[in-house]
């Protein structure tokens, strides 16, 4: 053999395995292994079926991995030779030593096995399941508790630089299933906490406390669910708490699913579609096999561990966390889920972290499997015309092993192994996709074309090139290779080289031979080419339009299936040629893809932009009938002020008229009144007649008595005439007086 699988150089970030799966199809087998004098087989080829008229004169090409696991391999031999092992040992960290990051995924196209492998069956658990098993084994006593107000959880609250909402298995699970569960974990003692611990903890947590209910910190998202599960009667106690059965479990994928008539079991536990609407699976009824008794991990003897599970997804390329109870979904329709920011935090200025994650303090495998049943039931999955049961997103699963001495109780050191569960990539035509689920799928072909080009020139920097990878182009490659790429200006005190990273390649050996070429082309770790004859015509044309800087990580060779010789540089540029068409090709559906949804986006914007209109219609016909009925109100308002107004005056006006009738009416009786006095002055009329009668007589006595005297005063002498004058000036010259003197 001309091409050996490479020796592993250190600046490698993946040793990359191929899992091949029993195929159900009945297709033409398209992949082989080929036979090795070594233990295992490391290459294979594929040939492109001959039915395939565009694939008609296709190379063969031959693929080397790190190892080829056939149909036949199980799960422990796949978890054993893989070095998942010794990625865990890493992460534990030797005695004295800290851990370092490890990451495990899997890759390939849909229904190729990535699941099954990461997440196991029924029956067989997957690596997920192992990894946790044989952490927990290794640790054993020296792990921290993580019952109600465990004493480390302040510490550990505290240590984490992800602004994370953490909780204690116990607290959370109680929380979310309300059953008791946490009766089923060694009842250590409940120590309520303390409850100064939340000055360290993220803002957003709420500290909840209550007698019968030890304080602990919960998150926004869960607060509401604690709180409605917690049942406030004294003698309550947490065996109290409300089961809220069903809530969680109709996270869902339901709606993700909707429409699809089979949907997918992203754990391997919950096979029965019913189930899901009960509480998550007891641990004891999740398969116990294979075991892992016989693997023995040294743990550091002098290190306390504490075990931190939290789970997200990159759904449209965009985080989601898996742990945060969105379960009270249907309780909370409206409630959507935020998307986390993949970022430096204050206390993380060296290095990226999903920020605001609800992180689980485990203290069992029994807790970290619930919790990992929690987060999977969560994860977005829908149904696509290639695989029924089809993850849609990328499933991070992550466990942070926190270390530190006991004794001195210093600070936690951090290390954690990721392990992803990556979407299947799938052929546009070959995938009945439709709506949201085609943009789904054009993200997801996106992400892995863009991981596909963050491995490749990975692999090409091995061979001395100084290519950037171009990690920032999408969540997924970001999540995954930012800290293997940590920037100049990292410190080299707070950060620790990740380990090499296992990326098991999941393949169909009867699948679609065009997915599958493609994800083995960019995932190998060599890759030889040899081609059929083909026309001198299109040789010209290949060898003038072939690009020729296209990069191939591929040892050259002059052979032909045909056993011709051709020349070694036209070789080169019919694969340059080749590897560019399947690119080309690749992008192609990429864009054909964006295209389509692109188009249902506007069709989707058009319809909401006529919904809209047609609502701003309604809303305008409503806002003039309102105005109308204000407008009517303000005029009969305005008719009554005015009628009051109107009567107002009115009523002044006769008041007022009243009160000129009165002051004339008084006028005319004064008037009547001096008018009547005028008269009664003018009364005594007859009396003065009667008066001046009297008067007259008086006169016409005194006159009598005048004469009398005259006559008698003649008699004596007096002239006469004289007295009269006298007695007439008298009279004229004050008559009242005379009057009055009479009168007296
Ligand atoms: N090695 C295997 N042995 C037996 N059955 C397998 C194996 N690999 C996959 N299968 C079965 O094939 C089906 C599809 O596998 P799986 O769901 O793991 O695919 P996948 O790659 O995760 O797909 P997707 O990306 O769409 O989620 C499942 O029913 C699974 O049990």
């Amino acid at each position: 053999m001309t091409m050996e699988p490479p020796p592993r150089p250190s600046s490698s970030l993946f040793d990359v395995y191929l899992r091949l799966r029993p195929s159900n199809s009945t297709n033409v087998r398209f992949l082989n292994v080929e036979e090795t004098e070594a233990a295992n087989p490391t290459h294979i080829t594929i040939k492109p079926p001959s039915n395939d008229n565009n694939n008609r004169k296709r190379a063969v090409e031959r693929f080397a991995f790190t190892r080829v696991f056939e149909e036949n391999a199980q799960q422990l031999e796949l978890f054993k030779d893989t070095g998942a092992v010794q990625l865990i040992e890493g992460v534990l960290g030797g005695k004295g030593s800290h851990g370092r990051d490890g990451l495990l995924a899997t890759l390939g196209v849909t229904g190729s096995g990535k699941s099954h492998t990461i997440l196991g069956t029924k029956s067989q658990r997957g690596l997920m399941q192992l990894t946790l098993d044989v952490l927990f084994q290794s640790t054993g006593s020296q792990l921290v508790q993580s019952f109600y107000g465990a004493p480390a959880f302040s510490s550990l609250a505290a240590a984490d630089v992800s602004e994370a909402h953490m909780f204690t298995a116990t607290a959370y699970l109680d929380s979310l299933y309300g059953d008791n569960q946490s009766e089923r974990f060694p009842s250590r003692a409940q120590t309520p906490m303390p409850v100064s611990h939340g000055s360290s903890i993220s803002s957003s947590a709420v500290s909840f406390k209550s007698p019968s209910f030890p304080s602990v910190l919960f998150s926004e998202n869960l607060y509401p669910i604690l709180k409605s599960t917690f049942d406030p009667r004294p003698s309550a106690g947490i065996h109290s708490i409300r089961p809220v059965t069903g809530t969680l479990s109709s996270i869902s994928r339901s709606a993700a699913n909707a429409g699809s008539p089979e949907k997918k079991d992203c754990s391997s536990f919950i096979t029965n579609p019913a189930s899901r609407s009960k509480n998550i699976p007891r641990p004891s009824a999740l398969p116990q096999n294979p075991s892992v008794h016989d693997i023995d991990i040294a743990a550091d003897p002098s290190a306390e561990y504490a075990v931190v599970v939290s789970m997200y997804e990159v759904y449209n390329d965009r985080i989601f966390d898996l742990l945060a109870g969105n379960a009270t979904k249907n309780k909370h329709p409206n409630l959507k889920r935020r998307a986390l920011l993949f970022k430096s935090t204050e206390q993380s200025p060296d290095r990226k972290v999903v920020a605001g994650l609800t992180k689980i303090i485990c203290g069992s495998l029994e807790e970290a499997l619930m919790v990992l049943e929690t987060g999977l039931m969560e994860r977005k999955v829908a149904g696509t015309g290639s695989n029924a049961v089809s993850s849609r997103s990328h499933g991070f699963f992550c466990i942070e092993v926190k270390k530190r001495n006991p004794q001195r109780k210093g600070p936690w050191s951090s290390s954690t192994l990721t392990i992803v569960d990556l979407a299947g990539s799938e052929r546009a035509r070959n995938a009945k996709t439709a709506g949201a689920t085609l943009a789904e799928a054009g993200k997801i072909n996106e992400s892995l074309m863009y991981l596909g080009q963050c491995m490749q020139m990975q692999s090409d920097n091995q061979d001395g090139s100084k290519n950037i990878v171009p990690f920032r182009q999408c969540k997924l490659t970001e999540l995954l290779f930012s800290n293997s790429f940590p920037s100049t200006h990292t410190r080299h005190t707070s950060y620790h080289q990740p380990q090499k990273s296992l990326m098991i390649v999941t393949a169909d050996p009867k699948g679609d031979f065009n997915a599958t070429s493609q994800i083995l082309r960019y995932s190998a770790l060599a890759r030889e080419v040899t081609v059929p004859r083909i026309p001198s015509t299109t040789s010209t044309i290949l060898s003038s339009t072939a690009p020729t800087s296209t990069s191939h990580k591929h040892s050259s060779s002059s052979t032909t299936t045909s056993g011709r010789s051709t020349p070694s540089h036209l070789l080169e540029e019919l694969e340059a040629a080749h590897a560019s068409i399947a690119h080309l090709t690749s992008e192609i559906e990429i864009f054909a893809l964006r295209l389509t949804e692109e188009s249902a986006r506007r069709k989707a914007a058009e319809a909401s932009w006529r919904a809209a209109e047609s609502h701003m219609a309604d809303i305008e016909a409503e806002i003039r009938d309102e105005c109308h009925v204000d407008m009517e109100a303000a005029v009969a308002a305005e008719r009554r002020r005015w009628q009051a107004a109107w009567d107002s005056e009115a009523d002044n006006n006769e008041v007022h008229m009243d009160k000129k009738i009165d002051v004339v009416i008084q006028a005319t009786r004064a008037q009547m009144a001096a008018e009547k006095e005028i008269q009664i002055f003018e009364d005594p009329e007859p009396r003065v007649t009667e008066r001046v009668r009297e008067l007259e007589r008086e006169n016409e006595v005194l006159r009598a008595r005048l004469e009398r005297a005259e006559r008698e005063g003649v008699n004596r002498t007096a002239s006469p005439v004289k007295k009269m004058r006298v007695l007439k000036a008298k009279r004229w010259e004050d008559p009242d007086k005379t009057l009055g003197m009479d009168s007296d």
